[in-house]
């Protein structure tokens, strides 16, 4: 799990709290270093393609930008106080709602009037008339309490960024545990973290640098799991085979093994239907204890063993030969009625959605003195052609 995304955000954080008088903190190296490390990032994100941070990037800029234009003041202003309190609702509010909805290209005209929403949304609310519309609004006053003897956080916030916690935790732990979730979590700790250390001197500068240096980690962690992480079954690819080959001890196993006629499956249910099984094995063998699976290509998978026990690693490719004889794969998209009355005719009529069952043939070889990792792979593609021929749907060592 990508969490360790949220560092720089966590090492601020304590830093801030354990060691507040440090150095570190007095001063940034020059007063423009916020603007600058954003359009660095920015810079990182465009040459590597991902256009969705822009969006982020404006966000936090435009933050920043508000921070600095209205929360200089005292607190005892209203307006000053009025912005303290919408800003983070604002920019919490934007940031959920970016998570959540899919986000326009930055290069086409719906993203590049996001990206200037995005920036001059947060700013636009210094000039607003706050202390007035929040006077006219008729908010309980225990929401503009603050349950704090340091700081300035309010209660109204503080039942706003739980609830906004909640929805993140949830973000990040059920429907997307991918790492842009995790990066856009950490933006939003950080803009919650400069509410909290407000007080302390280039707060809001820090915080941009915190933000910024989480979506590095997150561009860094997206890039390695684009060289390395097969997108369709998310196990491992084969250029990560390659380079476990390459650190194979000597005692160690290779196998291979492929989809029996899956050309037949996929001329028969479709390539959709194909992919979806490719990624039900992929999650199968990902579960085996013990062994690195690998989507070699194609419908062929790679398992490598770190030992070379023969009944132990007979044992392990049995257990997943069987795991996928035994899957019963729900054919719920492709079964759907071509029209509406056909479907309504044939509800009620029992049977649920029709089920296939698939099967794997593996060929396994043992490392052997003089073996390198061409000459593995190609002993075990040779038992696996073996396997095939005996019939398929089974286990083969090579000699
Ligand atoms: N759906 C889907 N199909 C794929 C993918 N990669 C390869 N294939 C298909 O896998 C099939 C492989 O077919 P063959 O190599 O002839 O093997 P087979 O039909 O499984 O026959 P045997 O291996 O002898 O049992 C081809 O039809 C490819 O199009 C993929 O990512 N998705």
């Amino acid at each position: 799990m990508p969490v360790f995304i949220l560092l720089p955000v966590l090492a601020l954080a304590t830093l801030q709290w354990g060691w507040p008088t440090h150095a570190l903190f007095t001063a940034l190296p020059f007063p423009e270093t916020p603007f600058v490390i954003l359009f660095l990032v920015a810079g990182v994100a465009a040459l590597m393609r991902q256009w969705h941070w822009m969006v982020w990037l404006a966000l936090v800029a435009g933050h920043y930008w508000a921070a600095l234009l209205g929360l200089q003041q005292p607190m005892s202003e209203p307006a000053v106080a009025a912005l303290f309190f919408v800003l983070p609702l604002l920019v919490t509010f934007l940031m959920l709602v970016l998570t959540v909805l899919p986000v326009p290209h930055a290069i086409s005209i719906p993203g590049v009037l996001l990206v200037f929403a995005c920036f001059f949304l947060p700013i636009a609310l210094v000039e607003a008339p706050l202390a007035l519309w929040l006077g006219a609004l008729n908010i309980p006053d225990f929401l503009f309490a603050r349950p704090l003897t340091t700081g300035y956080v309010t209660w109204g916030q503080i039942w706003w960024f739980s609830a906004s916690l909640f929805l993140w935790l949830g973000l990040v732990s059920f429907r997307y545990a991918r790492a842009a979730v995790w990066g856009q979590f950490g933006v939003w700790l950080a803009i919650l973290l400069f509410y909290v250390m407000l007080d302390r001197p280039n707060a809001s500068g820090w915080i941009v640098l915190a933000a910024c240096l989480t979506l590095l980690l997150t561009l860094a962690y997206e890039m390695l799991r684009l060289a390395y992480v097969d997108e369709l079954t998310q196990l491992p690819q084969r250029r990560a085979l390659e380079r476990h080959l390459k650190h194979l001890g000597r005692r160690s196993a290779v196998c291979m093994l492929d989809v029996d006629h899956f050309k037949q499956f996929n001329d028969t249910w479709g390539h959709e239907v194909g992919d979806q099984v490719l990624r039900l094995l992929g999650s199968i063998l990902a579960e085996l204890r013990g062994v690195s699976a690998y989507r070699y290509g194609g419908e062929e998978f790679t398992l490598v063993f770190n030992h070379n026990r023969v009944d132990a690693i007979k044992e392990k490719l049995e257990e997943a030969r069987q795991r996928v004889e035994a899957y019963p794969l729900a054919l719920r998209r492709l079964d759907r009625p071509e029209n509406i009355r056909e479907g309504k005719s044939r509800r009620g009529k029992g049977g649920g959605p029709k089920t296939v069952h698939i099967t794997i043939s593996l060929g396994c070889a043992l490392r052997q003195s003089g073996d390198n990792a061409e000459s593995l792979l190609k002993r075990a593609d040779e038992a696996l052609y073996s396997a095939k021929q005996a019939g398929r749907n089974q286990v083969k060592m090579a000699q």
